[in-house]
């Protein structure tokens, strides 16, 4: 075996590694903070709906009045399922993985795309807006035809996150819970060069079309190292053992007990620790508040229990703080989501911020080919 390349240059895991500018956002892990386009997440989840940060995200600023009008028009008009993904979808098994269901989806309407091939801007904005209003009925029928239940039509007269909330569940939400929904939609939206947005970026570095991009991103996104921990997260609390007529500190003890005994066994515990955060994920606390407004909702102070033990445990044993993923997962559990459909949920919202990396690498692209170390066998010949 060879080591011909100086190993020093290696950077597994590309960790520290500058790749490219980005005017979309600003992950700045010594402040803490995370800007879209130069406004704190923090201010734009309180004040701002889906659909104004989804403009921001795309356009750079915030819409003006009659751009939103505009925008949420074309949103609304674009929510319905398309027949032919249904059909495909109803052939699939509810063996599958959701996100399986959600990658399927988005080729297929990449196939069905006339502009599929046409990677100018303005045909770009127009098939992101078009597989962000989409992509929501997908997630929601998928849920609905595991549980045996019909297709829900999409309402015009609601906002992105509480229509997305009526077709899973037939039902209007209440305003709490459409809000902390929001929240979550909000802080997944963008991330930086995180890896599915990272895969996204290489796919269309060779040029390749905004839906073989963003089905590419969608499985980098399923893995539980990144958007899959929401959904492990959640099955940490199964394990744990969820029971609504706990107290606080009984459950809270269990879960203490629990992270001891992982820790000792040297397990690595989903919805903690992060590549670029290493004193906490700056959208955490916003997205805590969002869940403890819906236990309040729901009165289920024993989520908060398990939350505070498994925090509190892995806080006090090896400092490793919550990501993002670590309070959605109880969140969309309280909404009533499937485990499953947790990922796909990320995927609704994340598109916005794919989409958009997809349409900054082609203002400026160059290939993105990097260099690998050779350690396989000296050359050799066939005898
Ligand atoms: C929205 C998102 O995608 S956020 C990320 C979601 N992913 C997860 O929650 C998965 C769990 N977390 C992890 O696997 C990691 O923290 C990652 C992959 C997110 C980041 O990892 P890296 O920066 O590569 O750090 P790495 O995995 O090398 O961990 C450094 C040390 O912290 C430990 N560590 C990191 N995360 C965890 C964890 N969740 N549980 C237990 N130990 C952990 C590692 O075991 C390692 O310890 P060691 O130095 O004694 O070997
Ligand atoms: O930035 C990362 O590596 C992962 C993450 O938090 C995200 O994609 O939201």
């Amino acid at each position: 075996m060879t080591q011909q390349s100086n190993t020093d240059e290696i950077k597994k895991g590309l960790a520290g590694v500058v790749v490219d500018f980005t005017a979309i956002s600003k992950v700045n892990p010594d402040t803490n903070s995370l800007l879209y386009h130069g406004y704190p997440v923090q201010e734009l989840a309180a004040r701002c709906t889906m659909e104004e940060v989804a403009w921001l995200i795309w356009n750079g600023e915030l819409p003006s009045h009659d751009q939103l009008l505009a925008f949420e028009r074309q949103e609304r008009a674009g929510r319905a399922l398309d027949p032919v993904v249904k059909r495909v979808i109803d052939e699939l098994p509810t063996t599958c993985h959701p996100m399986d269901v959600c990658r399927t989806a988005a080729s297929v309407l990449g196939a069905r795309d006339p502009k599929a091939a046409d990677s100018s801007r303005e045909a770009n904005l127009a098939k992101a807006l078009a597989l962000f209003a989409a992509m929501p009925a997908v997630v929601a029928y998928d849920q609905r035809r595991r549980r045996g239940e019909e297709l829900v039509e999409p309402r015009e007269d609601l906002g992105y996150s509480a229509n997305f909330l009526w077709m899973t569940f037939g039902v209007e939400a209440a305003p709490e819970v459409v809000r902390a929904f929001e929240v979550s939609m909000i802080l997944y939206a963008e991330h930086s060069f995180n890896a599915s947005t990272f895969t996204a970026r290489v796919v269309t570095s060779t040029l390749a079309d905004l839906h073989s991009a963003v089905t590419a991103a969608i499985g980098a996104l399923k893995g539980p190292l990144h958007g899959g921990a929401n959904e492990a997260v959640m099955e940490t609390f199964e394990e744990i053992g969820i029971n609504p007529d706990e107290s606080h500190e009984d459950a809270k003890a269990r879960a203490k007990a629990w992270m001891d005994n992982a820790l000792a066994a040297k397990k690595k515990v989903m919805g903690f620790g992060h590549r670029v955060y290493k004193h906490g994920d700056s959208r955490v606390p916003t997205m805590k508040a969002a869940l403890d407004d819906l236990i309040t909702y729901y009165g289920r102070p024993e989520i908060l229990g398990l939350y505070d033990g498994l925090e509190q445990s892995m806080d006090e044993a090896k400092g490793i703080k919550p990501n993002l993923d670590y309070p959605t997962g109880p969140a969309y559990h309280l909404i009533g989501f499937d485990i499953p459909t947790f990922t796909p949920l990320f995927v609704a919202s994340r598109i916005v911020g794919w989409t958009a990396h997809i349409m900054e690498q082609l203002e400026n692209n160059s290939l993105i080919r990097p260099l690998s170390a050779y350690n396989g066998p000296d050359e050799r010949h066939l005898d």
